[in-house]
């Protein structure tokens, strides 16, 4: 299938149900297709219908046009109206979209699916949804309730970027803000590891669900992560973002973590890096919105492992843009990039020893209306599933997961290399 319109016409239906507890016992264990915060939460099984260009590659932009046809084409029964109900689809985008992108990307293309079943929670209302490319409408139906599988644990070990080797990039990467490349470039390193073939994925989307409860909680096409960042939601008209720049891991004691958040409260190393972020953030969102604010002074977002500088956006839709074309505008932001945008790719590209694949992506979904909800891929592992008949199928299955950190001039090679190693702890507790 190419990226024009589709000819296939969708069938969906929703219908409201009893409250449903855990909608993580209605999606594959080997493949969950997860989305969830605070309670709230998607969960899918089944492909209805794939975005799938032929070279693995696709921007936003492109995605948002063929998402388009396909809901126009749609015929969509969907009484329930709660974001999330009717036709939606789940994406995993990788994080360098420009067309020349090392094709080592190809081992994570992007992912945007239409799923067969979603069962949604929302507050106190439950729904499921059916959707099927077959001219009669689909059966609103619960599918069969798998139970989890046994405890598993991951093997987890040194990726393409040691910690020296990232000390070492950072270093290369103050060079490039001195010789005035870049004004700030984000650069991340690896880890690679294996769980076994037969791990039920779903008590990791559990576990980051439970240790990280305000996170984004995703997991699409092997992508599983906790993500803190909202890259843009979409709702009724209202866009919101929140960025994310300057990090500080919480403190030992009641008092060193008072400490570290007044240090990076009026750090200004940090402060410096987290206006990159919010004026990238506010720029890419000013031509389709009215009534744009962000707070003045960035808030101090507390998680269970580190303290962020954070600022929350919001505004009015005013164009006919759906949350994929601001995904399109944003994304990559200076948060995971670095500005200018241009020239930061450019250094990453030299100075990161691997492709990102779709870690820093945008993660999300987006349904009938245009609106939507996508996190920034951060905190998370790439599993490496493999859908080949002929594979082992006892192998053990390989994951990498990635962690970076924002660098300016003012910064330390082995403090940006301590940041990434707690950023890296939500996903390698929750895999052990
Ligand atoms: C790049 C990551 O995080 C980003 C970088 C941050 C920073 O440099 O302080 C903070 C939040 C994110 O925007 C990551 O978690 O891998």
């Amino acid at each position: 299938m190419n990226d024009s319109a589709p000819a296939v016409r969708l069938r969906v239906v929703t219908r409201e149900i009893d409250a449903v507890d855990d909608v993580l016992a209605f999606t594959d264990p080997h493949d969950p297709l997860v989305w969830s915060r605070r309670g709230d939460a998607l969960a899918a099984r089944g492909r209805a219908l794939t975005f799938a260009p032929a070279d693995g590659t696709g921007d936003a932009r492109d995605i948002a046009r063929w998402w388009r046809g396909v809901v126009e084409s749609a015929r969509i029964d969907d009484p329930v109206g709660l974001p999330g109900t009717g036709l939606v689809a789940f994406g995993a985008l990788p994080f360098d979209p420009r067309p020349d992108a090392r094709r080592r990307t190809a081992s994570a293309p992007v992912s945007f699916t239409v799923p067969r079943v979603v069962v949604g929670r929302r507050g106190s209302r439950s729904w499921v949804t059916a959707i099927s490319a077959e001219p009669e409408a689909p059966r609103p139906e619960l599918p069969e309730v798998v139970g989890y599988g046994p405890h598993w644990s991951a093997t987890v070990g040194p990726g393409a970027l040691t910690p020296d080797g990232y000390q070492q990039a950072v270093r290369a990467g103050i060079d490039a803000i001195a010789a005035g490349e870049v004004g700030k470039v984000v650069l991340a390193r690896d880890l690679a590891g294996t769980v076994p073939a037969d791990a039920d994925l779903r008590r990791l989307v559990r576990a980051l669900g439970s240790g990280y409860p305000d996170t984004w909680g995703f997991a699409v096409d092997g992508l599983i992560g906790a993500s803190p960042e909202t890259l843009v939601t979409v709702s009724g008209g209202t866009v919101t973002a929140r960025v994310l720049a300057g990090t500080i891991a919480r403190g030992a004691d009641a008092d060193a973590d008072t400490a570290a958040s007044l240090s990076l409260a009026t750090s200004s190393k940090d402060l410096d890096e987290h206006g990159y972020a919010v004026r990238s953030v506010l720029e890419a969102l000013r031509p389709s919105t009215s009534s744009l604010v962000a707070g003045e002074q960035p808030f101090m977002l507390k998680l269970p492992n580190v303290w962020h500088l954070a600022t929350d956006v919001e505004g009015r839709l005013d164009a006919e843009a759906s949350a994929l074309d601001l995904v399109a505008a944003l994304h990559p932001t200076a948060a995971v990039a670095g500005t200018p945008t241009a020239a930061a790719l450019d250094v990453i590209r030299r100075l990161e020893p691997f492709d990102r694949g779709r870690y820093a992506g945008p993660v999300g979904w987006i349904d009938a209306n245009g609106d939507g909800e996508w996190a920034i891929a951060l905190r998370c592992a790439q599993f490496h599933l493999d859908d080949d008949d002929d594979a082992d199928a006892a192998a053990p299955i390989p994951f990498t997961a990635y962690a970076g950190a924002g660098i300016v001039s003012a910064s330390d090679p082995e403090s940006e290399m301590l940041e990434t190693r707690v950023k890296f702890r939500p996903i390698v507790d929750a895999l052990a």
